[in-house]
């Protein structure tokens, strides 16, 4: 059932706590009460989306930042979490990103091959929502066709299509064709996928939190209550913290679980929740008067986020949906609103394009690298159409471009004056060198795009940055202009069981503790070379199995 308020749930204690119904917890959940034996609740701070139109129209994704289905900082509140309005980019990495993770953590189970029936179980393929011809645009042999989550290729053209298409045989070494860019190598040019299916965004709640779902009897989930703390018992004479209880934002009801407490609040939320428990460095937790209960100095840490930077054109383009025509806008949305069709059902763009950094390029020759290994892009290049609502406002053409691997790492920490309220974010955007130099690289991409004889008549010119700016002038532009992708992850790390550092083992239970698990966005040791989404839901489904595993 799906309650709205504490007081209307009928028991205080149950076999597992879900903590956040974001893109994995909502996955945990589902998967865990497939167990008829199994009673699960799931606790999400924020509300539903059902009926939200800005959760559901593929173009209004921009509509949902800074509402009270978003933080304000890089996680949602509300059922889905950041799926429900994320830019519904469906992006894998590589295979080199997976395989490290299985290097690093010990764990063969981590890697790309042991993973990917995990991806194909989250996936739905489905047709585009103008149900075009699309042999040649995907490889259906890297797909999964059963799952839960719906994913796609684009519903309606856009007016450059055909000029992208053109590129790759114009600029066929740094931007061939790429038939899928989800099959574990993305270097090349392809058709975007998107979560996406019927024309409407498809989010972990729409997949796994529908009233199929939560009709059953053993799945109850805990709408508009945020936790605040958990507790634990000292068990034994090793004194290894058992956590088992839960302390809620506003009420003194305490919530129990007697198998295990699944954090799930996402890459900003589980660390503070994390911290506030009194796990994470017990020297940087005394000072803000937090008793340690486990000291874990990796909690917070590694925050890795992608940057992104616009490049911005004045183009020849008579496309007749513009960003500011109303009426033609309206009729979008009837459209959608009566078959699902229409412009409204693509998100930024058609195509990505992905590439390495030249290896003679100044951000390789500091002899830094952060890619996973050769099959692994450094730079996401998204061409946007005059119509793309992902364009800055007064752009009428340009490129998004994302560093997919950064050097630069960040972290979550606890704001002093009330660890409760919303956490310190710091990106570290820039703090390896690395990155600045592999985004000027990636400027200099976008016009080595830009120059492909097909845009001669299209592109008027450069309009930021100048088009003659120096190297040290971009830096700048870059430092100025830059965004977050909001992909942070990374703030409660795997690592391997003897190491060192990191905060859960392979099989995602926090190290030192008991009965407690982590998984979501910031159990990633490293971010993959996309956008990360996809990685989440495979987590989650791997967890599924490890935790049914484990209580057999
Ligand atoms: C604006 C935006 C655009 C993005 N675009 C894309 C994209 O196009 N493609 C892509 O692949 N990825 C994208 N991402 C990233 C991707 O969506 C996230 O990496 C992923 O969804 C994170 O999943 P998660 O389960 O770790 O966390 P979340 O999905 O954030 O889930 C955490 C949940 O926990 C809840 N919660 C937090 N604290 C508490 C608390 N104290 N008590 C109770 N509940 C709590 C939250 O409300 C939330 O529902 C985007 C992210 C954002 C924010």
């Amino acid at each position: 059932a799906v309650l709205q308020h504490i007081s209307e749930l009928k028991s205080t204690s149950f076999d597992f706590i879900v903590i956040g119904g974001g893109t994995a917890g909502a996955v945990v959940a589902n998967r865990l009460s497939e167990i008829s034996k199994f009673q699960i609740l799931v606790i999400e701070a924020g509300p539903t989306n059902e009926g939200v139109l800005n959760a559901m129209v593929p173009a209004f994704d921009f509509n949902l930042q800074k509402t009270i289905y978003d933080w304000n900082y890089t996680t949602s509140p509300g059922i889905g979490g950041c799926s429900s309005h994320n830019g519904m980019f469906y992006t894998r990495g590589s295979r080199d990103d997976y395989d490290r993770w299985a290097n690093i953590t010990d764990d063969a189970g981590w890697s790309w091959e042991k993973l990917l029936p995990y991806i194909l179980k989250n996936e739905k393929w489905s047709p585009p929502a103008d149900l075009h011809d699309t042999r040649g645009e995907f490889d259906p042999s890297v797909h999964g066709f059963d799952g839960m989550m719906s994913t796609s290729l684009p519903g309606f053209p856009q007016s450059i299509d055909s000029m992208i298409l053109q590129v790759p045989g114009q600029l066929p070494q740094q931007f061939p064709f790429l038939l899928d860019m989800n099959a574990g190598r993305p270097l090349g040019l392809g058709w975007f996928q998107a979560s996406i299916g019927n024309g409407t965004r498809s989010s972990s709640a729409t997949a796994y939190l529908s009233d199929n779902f939560t009709s059953r009897t053993n799945l109850h989930v805990l709408l508009n209550t945020k936790v605040n703390r958990i507790h634990s018992t000292k068990k034994g004479s090793s004194g290894v913290p058992t956590f088992s209880s839960i302390e809620l934002d506003g009420t003194n009801v305490r919530l129990t679980a007697k198998k295990e407490i699944i954090l799930s609040a996402g890459p900003v939320n589980t660390p503070q929740i994390l911290m506030n428990s009194g796990v994470g460095d017990r020297e940087e937790l005394l000072k803000l008067g937090i008793p340690g209960v486990l000291h874990l100095p990796s909690v917070g840490k590694n925050f890795s986020d992608q940057p992104i930077v616009e490049v911005a054109y004045s183009v020849n383009s008579n496309d007749p949906l513009s960003n500011t025509n109303s009426t033609l806008q309206a009729m979008a949305l009837a459209q959608w609103e009566f078959n699902r069709t229409g412009p409204y059902v693509n998100p930024a763009s058609n195509f990505i394009a992905w590439t390495r950094l030249p290896s003679n390029s100044a951000a390789l020759k500091t002899g830094i690298d952060p890619a996973a290994g050769p099959n692994t892009p450094h730079l996401e290049f998204v061409p946007f159409s005059p119509t793309s609502q992902a364009l800055e406002p007064g752009n009428s053409g340009g490129m998004g471009f994302i560093l997919v691997t950064p050097g630069s790492r960040g972290s979550v920490s606890l704001n002093s004056t009330d660890p409760l309220g919303k956490p310190l974010i710091d990106m570290g955007f820039f703090t390896n060198r690395f990155d600045i130099l592999a985004m000027v690289e990636g400027i200099k991409l976008t016009q080595e795009f830009y120059k492909a004889p097909v845009w001669k008549n299209y592109i008027i010119e450069q309009t930021s940055p100048f088009a003659n700016a120096t190297d040290a002038d971009l830096e700048d532009f870059i430092q100025n202009t830059v965004f977050s992708t909001q992909h942070g992850v990374g703030t409660a790390a795997m690592s391997a069981v003897n190491a060192n550092y990191g905060v859960v083992n392979p099989d995602l239970l926090v190290k030192g503790a008991s009965g407690l698990r982590i998984v979501d966005g910031s159990i990633l040791p490293f971010i993959i070379s996309g956008h990360t989404q996809a990685p989440v839901y495979a987590i989650a489904e791997h967890a599924s199995d490890l935790i049914k595993n484990a209580w057999k």
